[in-house]
């Protein structure tokens, strides 16, 4: 097993990447001093396939364990999703030192650690991620947060969990579709820091396809590596933090104009298409890095382009963006393969340019 330690201060946590890591919620109780009533959150696909076998490990445990089991996909991630949670919570007296386990992908873990976050102002949380997207970036770095009518993400906080547990065999039942949007953000790690970690999906992707569990313990170990390096520097994205943003600036804008009918690491690739078309017309990289970006998304089944909106919805969203001072969007954009740089003097012609050519005709 893989251990990657996230140093925080006071809210350190580690975690934990191989076969038999969920074994460690036997330590949990004592090892964390917790109270004896835990909540596990889950959706209904992830629920039925490993509720029961997270259930049995937390009453091992000595835990009682309550479930609350949400309706999979982007719109739970919201604040009447969460008002639920809390009702359930005051009603099985869940108290401060009672953990909140999250079982799941992104939507489990973001709803579940705002939940976390808020109720009775912040009580224990724990990450078992059970998709790509969650276990190479969403578990890991604190940011909790449901969506807004208006805009994604937009009511949130800086929550880290208590610990983090993840076993590659998980990913054994994702379909397809869902491992692409997991190595979108794997292929974003690459490209904003790491030129090794780009080059071996480039050419591990036969073994990516067949989900080689040593293959994926290193991949994913390495991704976590690369968010915890980031993460440790500026917990709370005042200035570095900020590339973990590569591609969503767009990508952001896609989920919402199109009403979620890309999932968030096919809106993250066409962002990052995206993003790679401005930083070449500003001159910060060349042709070359655009056709390796494109040429890995392809390789890896995720679009590049958008269907189903017009440039102008995408414009309007865009201004919107949280990351966005005074009106002005901070881009994260290449300079080469493993390192970008953030800046917020983009002319709009080159932004709107790049628009043009990521939108496709209805
Ligand atoms: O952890 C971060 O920081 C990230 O930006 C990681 C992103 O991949 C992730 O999608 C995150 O939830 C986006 O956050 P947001 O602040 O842009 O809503
Ligand atoms: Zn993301």
């Amino acid at each position: 097993m893989v251990q990657v330690k996230v140093e925080l201060g006071c809210d350190s946590y580690t975690i934990y990447v191989g076969s038999g890591s969920l074994l460690l919620l036997n330590e949990l109780k004592t090892s964390m001093r917790l109270s004896s009533t835990a909540l596990l959150i889950t959706d209904e696909t992830v629920g039925a396939l490993y509720g029961e076998q997270v259930v049995q490990m937390l009453e091992q445990a000595g835990f009682q364990v309550q479930i609350k089991t949400i309706v999979p996909g982007e719109e739970s991630k919201s604040l009447s999703a969460a008002e639920e949670i809390y009702t359930k919570a005051i009603a099985m007296r869940l108290d401060r030192l009672s953990p909140i386990v999250a079982l799941g992908g992104g939507v489990v873990g973001d709803l579940a650690g705002f939940v976390a976050a808020t109720y009775m102002r912040g009580v224990p949380f724990i990450q078992i991620p059970t998709s790509l997207l969650a276990q190479v970036d969403s578990s890991v770095g604190g940011k909790v947060a449901v969506n807004h009518p208006l805009g994604k993400n937009m009511i949130g906080a800086f929550y880290q969990p208590k610990m983090v547990l993840i076993d590659p065999a998980m990913l054994d039942s994702l379909p397809e579709r869902e491992l692409a949007t997991g190595l979108a953000e794997l292929i974003k790690h690459g490209l904003i820091r790491d030129s090794r970690l780009f080059a071996e999906l480039e050419q591990d992707y036969a073994a990516v396809w067949q989900k080689d569990k040593a293959l994926f313990t290193r991949l994913i170990s390495r991704s976590c590596r690369i968010k915890a390096d980031v993460v440790q520097q500026d917990e709370k994205e005042t200035d570095v933090r900020m590339i973990l943003n590569f591609g969503h600036t767009i990508g952001h804008a896609v989920e919402k104009a199109t009403n979620f009918a890309y999932s968030h690491g096919e809106a993250v690739a066409i962002g990052m298409y995206g993003a790679a078309l401005i930083s070449r017309d500003v001159g910060l990289c060349s042709q070359q890095t655009v056709e390796q970006v494109c040429g890995i998304l392809q390789k890896y089944r995720l679009p590049l382009q958008v269907r189903g909106c017009t440039a102008g919805q995408l414009a309007a969203y865009l201004l919107r963006d949280k990351k966005a001072i005074n009106g002005k969007i901070n881009w994260v954009l290449l300079t080469g393969i493993g390192s970008v740089v953030v800046r917020n003097d983009i002319p709009e012609q080159i932004v709107l340019s790049a628009i043009a050519q990521i939108i496709l005709e209805p």
